[in-house]
């Protein structure tokens, strides 16, 4: 781990400063200032100069600490900040409601004052333009913040239970609880939305969480070290930069939950180290997502709409329709308005198109091109290794045994396979892995109701792509191959919760109690069945009844007993007074 911490007890020059920071990008070291006790350690980026500029607040001065990547990687260190994590979470901080609101507002806050850092970093990892990193990203993180902003004193609180006959007097109900320290890993092709909204889920639930965002996106990794721990309470919420081995050493540790981004190879791996722990876990993966286009269609729509989807972030996107079903006679058709719509949407010149994305790496790239091979271009198929540029493109008559069939694309190639039927759409799609969606296009809404029926995929949007993701009502998350567990909006919350079933009973009602107490015997059970199957037996039930009417009688007898006793009275005052009067 090295000799640390080694630093200095002043605020440093202006040449260690740059220095440490050149480092730090580098990834040589991790700088960390001490802002006294208050503030504690903070990274030290440019970003959070707050420090530099103001260390007369500073308790102690700055102490600038030069610490190797291992003493934040290596198994003791990272445990270290999880047991730092899970003690703050035991002394139940993250817990009222108050606290949690104040952290969501806080995210919120860091959202809105730092947009243009965060848009700059979202817009360098993925060449993409501000706008479109506002629209992809930006935006959706506001609107699960506001909506559990919004929802979570309902989301948070106790739902009744109905009772039993054996309950009826007593309380029940579901109290959704924290889980505890969470892991969160997240992925590059959104590297924002699909880091933070589970978090917001993670907050909002009451949990603790460390962040572990996608190296390959590695601005949006660095902003989100830097703003969060400014913004949200650093001994609930910590971010971890790095790749397979920061990732490895965290698997190693007890986690009460992960959710995982990525691909599915990768998913297994998390999988097999959560098990030791037995941590629960949220597979988000991805699969190839199929596009069924029924004859009876606007094909001008769907094409715009598949357009807008598949070549949206240069196809890197999970839920992009993967390939087309389609019969054959459509085949043509499809591909003219399909590039008709790219000059549409992204002018003569795609290249130069503020809206068209580049490949995230090299490595991306040449597995993207390399599935172009021995394929019909019907259009596109136009590659730039300097800039990673893979132009709009689509492939006809492709054969379903062929590489790009194979594999998830996540690039912008758009495969047509020709089917003869709804129905061989449908066995096309089920003789496959379970994709994370579908998308059916048609104008006859049975023909979609029946495609669902009898397929099955994370999620569906007819006559659309993409836009069940956006919904936070709807679940996100993939089936069979495609991942578990889901989340977004409500279904965060519930992820991150644990259901806690509790039932409080009084101290009286032994006499009822009784049929459960050894010794057993048949009437017990009988009555057992009765009490909790509602299984009567015509003779119990008349008894039940009798002891019913009995009952009532009884209730009836003591209100008005006072009663009857006054009309008693008064009767035999009217009575001897007839005797009265008869012998006078
Ligand atoms: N379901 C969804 O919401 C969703 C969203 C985005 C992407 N995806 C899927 O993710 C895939 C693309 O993402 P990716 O996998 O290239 O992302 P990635 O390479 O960024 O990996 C995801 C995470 O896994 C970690 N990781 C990588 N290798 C590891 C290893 N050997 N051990 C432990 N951790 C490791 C990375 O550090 C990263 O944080 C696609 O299949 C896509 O469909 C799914
Ligand atoms: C309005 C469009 C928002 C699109 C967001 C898509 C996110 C997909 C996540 C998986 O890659």
């Amino acid at each position: 781990m090295g000799a640390w911490p080694r630093g200095l007890v002043q605020r440093p020059s202006q040449w260690v400063r740059t220095l440490s920071l050149a480092a730090e990008r580098w990834g040589l070291v991790h700088t960390r200032v001490w802002s006294g006790p208050v503030g504690g350690w903070k990274p030290a980026v440019p970003r959070s100069s707050e420090l530099w500029r103001h260390p007369e607040q500073c308790l102690t001065g700055i102490v600038l600490l030069h610490l190797p990547r291992s003493a934040f990687s290596s198994g003791p260190a990272m445990e270290r900040q999880v047991q730092r994590l899970r003690q703050t979470f035991r002394s139940g901080r993250s817990r009222p409601l108050r606290f949690r609101l104040q952290q969501l507002e806080a995210l919120r806050r860091m959202v809105q004052e730092r947009e243009k850092d965060i848009l700059a970093a979202i817009a360098a990892d993925l060449s993409k333009s501000e706008l479109n990193a506002y629209s992809h990203e930006v935006i959706t993180i506001l609107g699960e913040i506001d909506f559990m902003l919004g929802n979570l004193p309902e989301l948070a609180s106790a739902r009744p239970a109905k009772k039993n006959l054996l309950t009826m007097m007593d309380e029940a109900y579901v109290q959704p609880e924290p889980l505890g320290v969470v892991l969160i890993i997240g992925a590059w092709n959104y590297p924002f939305v699909l880091t933070l909204q589970p978090l917001v889920g993670a907050i909002a639930a009451g949990n603790a969480a460390i962040v572990k965002p996608s190296e390959l996106s590695e601005n949006t990794a660095k902003i989100l070290a830097e703003l969060l721990p400014q913004y949200l309470d650093q001994d609930l919420y910590m971010i971890v930069n790095g790749g397979v081995e920061e990732t490895t050493e965290l698997l190693r540790q007890r986690f009460d939950h992960i959710l995982y981004t990525g691909n599915t190879a990768v998913g297994k791996i998390v999988m097999e180290a959560a098990a030791k722990h037995l941590t629960p876990v949220t597979l988000e993966l991805g699969g190839k997502s199929p596009c069924y286009i029924d004859r009876d269609c606007d094909l001008d729509v769907a094409c715009r709409r598949i357009t807008w989807g598949k070549y949206m972030n240069c196809g890197q996107t999970c839920i992009a329709p993967d390939y087309i079903l389609c019969e054959a006679s459509l085949q043509d058709q499809i591909v003219q308005k399909i590039k008709d719509t790219v000059k549409d949407f992204y002018g003569e010149n795609v290249k130069a198109s503020p809206d068209y994305e580049r490949i995230i790496n090299l490595r991306h790239f040449k597995r993207i091109k390399s599935l172009l091979e021995g394929q019909k271009i019907a259009f596109g198929g136009e590659t730039d290794e300097a800039t990673r540029y893979i132009a709009p493109t689509i492939l006809t008559d492709v054969d379903p045994n062929s590489k790009v069939m194979q594999e998830e694309i996540f690039g912008p190639i758009l495969p047509i396979v020709s089917v003869k039927n709804v129905e061989e759409a449908i066995n096309f799609i089920n003789d496959r892995e379970k994709p994370l969606a579908l998308y059916i296009f048609s104008h006859n809404n049975k023909l979609i109701k029946r495609v669902i029926d009898e397929t099955s995929s994370g999620g569906v949007t007819g006559n659309d792509v993409i836009m069940h993701f956006t919904v936070n009502s709807l679940p996100f998350g993939g089936v069979g191959a495609s991942g578990m567990g889901a989340y977004h909006g409500k279904y965060s919350f519930d992820t991150f919760s644990h259901q806690r079933p509790c039932l409080l009973k009084g101290l009286k009602g032994e006499s009822v109690n009784k049929l459960r107490y050894p010794p057993n015997s048949e009437s017990k059970v009988s009555w057992s069945k009765f009490f909790l199957l509602k299984q009567f037996n015509k003779g119990r039930l008349q008894l039940l009844l009798l002891v019913c009417l009995v009952a009532v009688a009884a209730v009836i007898v003591k209100k008005y007993q006072a009663l009857w006793r006054g009309k008693a009275l008064l009767a035999s005052l009217i009575v001897q007074r007839l005797r009265w009067s008869s012998k006078h």
